[in-house]
């Protein structure tokens, strides 16, 4: 699987630095609230696990599975609900918790969802922060690096459902995508 890697862009220890960092400031930011984590499956499963060690508060934890990319590097512009929350969020202050930031286009249609659901507050994290490509005007409240326009796997992030377990981030070599990028 490593060698697939062309270029490790974070390293098991900065991510886990950067984690810790992030935990500090929401443990800071919601006390006293009624924290309500939300992860957004599949890519966030490693960083929630992660990050919810570090905040030192009561909260609850929830999972919602949304899908746009399939097996592409792209997004397809359709943002499939695949599992729902379990519970309502009325009144909740709820953290989106994202292993990534791309297009933009699944935070905005789940801060949509969320809203309309008649939450108190709605408020993101995400690991990693790919500006350049947005289509949808929208910045997360906490973030954790910033990359390149590259297409990144690993800590969550997933090439064709593969490489999500790497314990850091990197660049795939271009000819792992056999013509599918
Ligand atoms: O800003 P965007 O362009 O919408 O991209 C970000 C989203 O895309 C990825 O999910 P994906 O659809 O690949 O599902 P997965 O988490 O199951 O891999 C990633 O985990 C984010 O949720
Ligand atoms: O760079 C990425 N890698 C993996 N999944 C993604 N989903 C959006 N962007 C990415
Ligand atoms: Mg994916």
């Amino acid at each position: 699987m490593r060698n697939d890697i062309q270029e490790v862009l974070f390293t098991e220890q900065e991510i886990q630095e950067k984690v810790a960092e992030l935990g500090r400031q929401i443990t800071a930011d919601y006390a006293g609230k009624n924290l309500l984590i939300l992860c957004v499956l599949k890519g966030a499963f490693i960083f929630v696990s992660d990050l919810v060690k570090k905040i030192d508060l009561k909260l609850d934890i929830d999972f919602m599975a949304v899908s746009s990319y399939g097996n592409a590097t792209k997004s397809s512009g359709v943002v499939k609900i695949v599992k729902d929350l379990d519970a309502p969020v009325e009144g909740r202050d709820i953290l989106i918790v994202e292993d990534i930031i791309d297009s933009g286009l699944t935070l905005s249609y789940l801060i949509d969802v969320l809203e309309r659901r008649n939450a108190h507050s709605v408020k993101v994290v995400t690991m990693f922060d790919k500006p350049h490509r947005r289509t949808v005007g929208l910045e997360a409240d906490y973030k954790g690096f910033l990359i390149p326009d590259a297409f990144i796997v690993g800590y969550g992030l997933d090439y064709a459902e593969k490489y999500r377990n790497l314990p850091f981030v990197g660049v795939l070599k271009p000819e792992v995508y056999s013509g599918h990028a």
